[in-house]
């Protein structure tokens, strides 16, 4: 087992945390307890103190107390005490529930701020595991599931327990055989109908799984929308949603009706126990010395026991369904975390070193097979191969975004394991074919957040960019919002505000994937003219299937199926048999 895993002895000690509202919480839950438990025993001891005359405790108290007086003043002193009583219980829950709460969310915070700081350093091969989908239920819903079960345990557990010990006491000192009874039945109906509620609980499973298929199709059939149009697939996309609607009608039909009659039926012989109890009080009354008066206080509890056994029957659901959480939270906690050291990337110039490197993508075959190169600093350097064959995993290898399997890959003689990867990443900037967006605005999409970049500064970028038209067309300039992924900007304008990014961030090493692959050729000239004196003392890595974007690199490499297959410059690879040829000759096509 990973020692960062959450367990209960972690959740324990992180509730020990808040060891003194701990402690104060307890000392107001047994507060809460001596207040509750004579309640439901004060009027009916008016029955037999006042209306079978036979004046006990409470008369005598009252006459101590106020001298002595008419039945009506006594029975109205006992109903004011009740109720004084359940409105101190009231206050004191309040507390109870304040202090509880409090220490909950304590621990769920922390457990979140757990998993969040260990996804910051997750590898991002190992995250591609679980993905964004299941990492955000987890740090929602699982993370909900075990707070309830730490404020249900540490609230209610402890106190559930003690009201039942206590009322057990006072029920057998009133009557041994009717309140063993009553501690033995009352449990053994709410264990039942349990067992009952675990039957439903498996229709409810297949609604919940019905609701689940639909939120999915629903979701990916709206966010695909246009293009279900496009390709004139309305009908089928729309009436597989319908069909999946059509299941959540059939499970929650199943459910609803099944679920209430099972709880009309554990209701039902709740009361027909409750009855039979009534019936031995009455019986008990008859042929024992119990009270009348006594006898209503029974009845009472038998009510009053309902909600701590309830409380301790489904702790049992919540302890399980919280391992259950806790068991998924911990895989996020198995991700690797990606491998990092202390050496830092001083000089301006990095050197790349790449020898026999392997990578593949979780458990897949190699992405990468043996890659081979130097990259000096300040050369540009071009991939080029068919679709699939693995330029943009190499870059982003060689970007730090992935790690390797095997092999070496060095920055001026450092192996990246030892790499300080935050010093990496401000050397290495990597232009995406398809940059997504932050929908927020377009000043914090060319910044990051960095706010010591002055507006000047990001309008220089800008107009290298090409972007200063599209900007003095916005009436909110740099303040305009892009929407989400950066939707309000057309693919050419997101790669270009990429490079707007890449200008302020002023790397050593830019790495170029496609990075104008939707520009047109008139904005795209321009662009690598203005762009030309920002790269000239850079390494520059060309990802291109345009034969003029890279004739002109130090060093070309070809990649097939994950490996290098030729490389060499253009006047080198121009009259060698093989893939360089082929890629000349489908250019003039
Ligand atoms: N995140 C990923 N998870 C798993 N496999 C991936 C992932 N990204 C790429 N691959 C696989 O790795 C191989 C190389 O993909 P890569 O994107 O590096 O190719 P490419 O040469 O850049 O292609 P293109 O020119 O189409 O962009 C492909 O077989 C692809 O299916």
């Amino acid at each position: 087992m990973n020692k960062e895993q959450i367990t209960l002895k972690t959740i324990f000690a992180l509730i020990l945390d808040k060891k003194s509202p701990l402690i104060y919480g307890q000392i107001v839950t047994i507060l809460a307890i001596l207040v509750s438990i004579p309640v439901p025993l004060m009027l009916p001891v008016m029955v037999d103190e006042i209306l079978l005359e036979k004046p006990s405790y409470f008369v005598g108290s009252i006459n101590y107390l106020f001298g002595e007086t008419s039945p009506f003043y006594y029975i109205a002193i006992v109903t004011f005490a009740v109720i004084f009583l359940r409105f101190i219980y009231y206050a004191l829950s309040v507390v109870i529930t304040k202090i509880f709460t409090k220490i909950s969310k304590h621990v769920t915070f922390m457990v979140r701020k757990k998993l969040l700081l260990h996804l910051k350093s997750a590898s991002m091969n190992e995250y591609e595991t679980l993905g964004s989908g299941a990492i955000t239920s987890n740090l929602i819903t699982d993370v909900n599931t075990l707070d309830n079960f730490i404020l249900t345990s540490t609230s209610r557990f402890i106190s559930s327990v003690l009201t039942l010990v206590a009322v057990g006491v006072v029920m057998i000192a009133i009557d041994p055989l009717l309140g063993i009874s009553i501690l033995i039945i009352q449990p053994l109906i709410m264990l039942i109908s349990k067992k009952m509620s675990k039957r439903v609980g498996s229709l409810k499973k297949e609604e919940n799984q019905a609701i689940e298929k639909f939120q999915n199709t629903l979701g990916e059939t709206l966010e695909l929308y246009g293009q279900i149009k496009a390709s004139n697939k309305e009908s089928y996309f729309f009436s597989s949603t319908v069909d999946d609607a059509k299941n959540i009608q059939i499970t929650s039909n199943r459910y609803e009706y099944k679920s209430v009659a099972y709880e009309k039926l554990s209701y039902t012989i709740f009361l027909i126990m409750f009855e039979l109890l009534r019936a031995s009080g009455i019986l008990l009354v008859a042929y024992s010395d119990l009270s009348i008066g006594m006898m209503f206080a029974m009845f009472g509890y038998i009510w009053f026991i309902m909600t701590p056994v309830q409380d301790i029957l489904s702790m049992q659901y919540s302890y399980s369904s919280a391992m259950a959480a806790l068991k998924r939270l911990n895989k996020i906690l198995d991700l690797k975390s990606e491998k990092t050291g202390s050496s830092r990337i001083d000089s301006h110039d990095v050197d790349i070193s790449l020898k026999d490197l392997n990578f593949s993508y979780a458990n897949d075959k190699n992405a990468l097979e043996n890659i081979t190169l130097e990259i000096k600093h300040g050369s540009k350097i071009a991939f080029i191969g068919a679709s699939g064959s693995g330029k943009t995993t190499l870059a982003q290898v060689i970007a730090g975004f992935y790690e390797k399997n095997s092999g070496s890959l060095t920055y001026n003689g450092i192996e990246t394991e030892d790499l300080d990867k935050t010093s990496l990443r401000q050397k290495i900037f990597l232009v995406l074919q398809m940059p997504i967006l932050f929908n927020s605005t377009l000043r914090f999409n060319i910044t990051m957040g960095d706010e010591s970049v002055s507006d000047e500064e990001i309008y220089a970028a800008l107009e290298i960019a090409q972007l200063k038209e599209m900007l003095e067309g916005m009436k909110d300039g740099l303040d305009t919002i892009v929407g989400h992924h950066g939707i309000r900007l057309s693919g050419g304008q997101r790669q270009r505000l990429s490079i707007a990014r890449m200008v302020i961030a002023n790397p050593s090493v830019v790495i170029l994937d496609e990075s104008t692959s939707a520009l047109d050729a008139h904005t795209e000239a321009k662009l690598h003219i203005a762009i030309k004196p920002i790269l000239k003392d850079k390494t520059v890595i060309t990802i291109a299937h345009r034969l003029s974007t890279v004739k002109n690199a130090d060093m070309i490499y070809i990649l097939d199926s994950g490996a290098i297959v030729q490389k060499g410059t253009h006047e080198e690879l121009k009259d060698e048999e093989g893939h360089y040829v082929e890629f000349i000759k489908n250019q003039l096509l």
